[in-house]
């Protein structure tokens, strides 16, 4: 289980930005651009939650903290009952993550890579290539295994990153819009792989611009706009609460409540 609370982080402003006092986004004040200012969720085992928002909302930013390559101002990132902001080391072994911008090493081959992370995680022997093996059928891989990821298509990528960011077992995955670009083949390979995720058990939190996704895959949603969670629950009170059976509207609904308390 994963349980964030509180969570806030701040940008210092470059120095040109700092004499702007035209910016529309109230998240900007005091030299520092806010992006994140409140932020709380819960995703138990067997669950999927999704991280829904605006452009500029502040996904990535909660993502990379979950993830501890960022460090917040406040707040707490809870996994099993350990406090990984407080234990960041703990937090890389149980949180496997999925960014936007993960590089592969391009002159090794799509195999190489993935054994590569799961040889640093510590697997070896028939252990690594038995867990390496299950990951690259789930996740159809098996054509370009040995091609080098210099030459791998935007699909193959990804289901190479995402391959590698679980190798290890992780207790909890975090996926920075994991179909984002793809073709429809491959974002129907990811679907599956994190529908297998759930039903092993493990909590999933994943941001996405795709609604279709969230009611495909979702049991529960965050919703954050302008760097706050304003509606964290299951998909039923999302809809409850923005008061319609469509997601789409129950998102711009809730959405455009949260304007009129600004
Ligand atoms: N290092 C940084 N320095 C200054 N501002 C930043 C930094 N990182 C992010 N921001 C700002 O914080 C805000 C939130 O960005 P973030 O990437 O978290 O949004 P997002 O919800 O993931 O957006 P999108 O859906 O477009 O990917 C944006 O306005 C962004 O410009």
């Amino acid at each position: 289980m994963i349980v964030v609370n509180g969570l806030k982080k701040r940008f210092k402003l470059a120095k040109e930005l700092l004499n702007t006092t035209s910016s529309s986004d109230s998240r900007q004040r005091e030299g520092f651009f806010h992006s994140v200012e409140n932020v709380s969720f819960s995703c138990g085992r067997g669950e999927v939650l999704g991280l829904l928002g605006p452009n500029g909302a502040g996904k990535t930013t909660t993502l990379r903290m979950l993830s501890t390559a960022l460090k917040p101002d406040a707040g707490s990132i809870e996994i099993s009952g350990q406090n990984i902001v407080k234990n960041p080391l703990k937090g890389r072994k149980a949180i496997g993550f999925l960014s936007g911008t993960t590089g592969l090493y391009g002159r090794l081959t799509a195999r190489e890579n993935v054994e590569y992370f799961a040889k640093l995680h510590g697997l070896k022997g028939r252990a690594l290539k038995s867990r390496c093996d299950e990951l690259f059928t789930r996740l159809s891989m098996g054509d370009f295994l040995d091609k080098r990821a210099e030459h791998l298509s935007t699909g193959m990528k990804q289901k190479t990153n995402i391959a590698r960011a679980v190798v290890h077992r992780p207790d909890v995955v975090v996926l920075d819009e994991p179909t984002t670009g793809l073709d429809i083949m491959t974002k129907q390979n990811i679907i599956e792989f994190i529908r297998d995720l759930k039903a092993d058990n493990t909590p999933v939190v994943f941001s996405t611009h795709h609604l279709d996704e969230v009611a495909l895959l979702c049991d529960s949603v965050c919703l954050i706009d302008r760097g706050t969670s304003r509606f964290s629950g299951s998909i039923e009170a999302f809809k409850e609460v923005g008061q319609s059976g469509e997601l789409n509207d129950a998102f711009m609904n809730i959405v455009n409540q949260g304007s009129l308390h600004v």
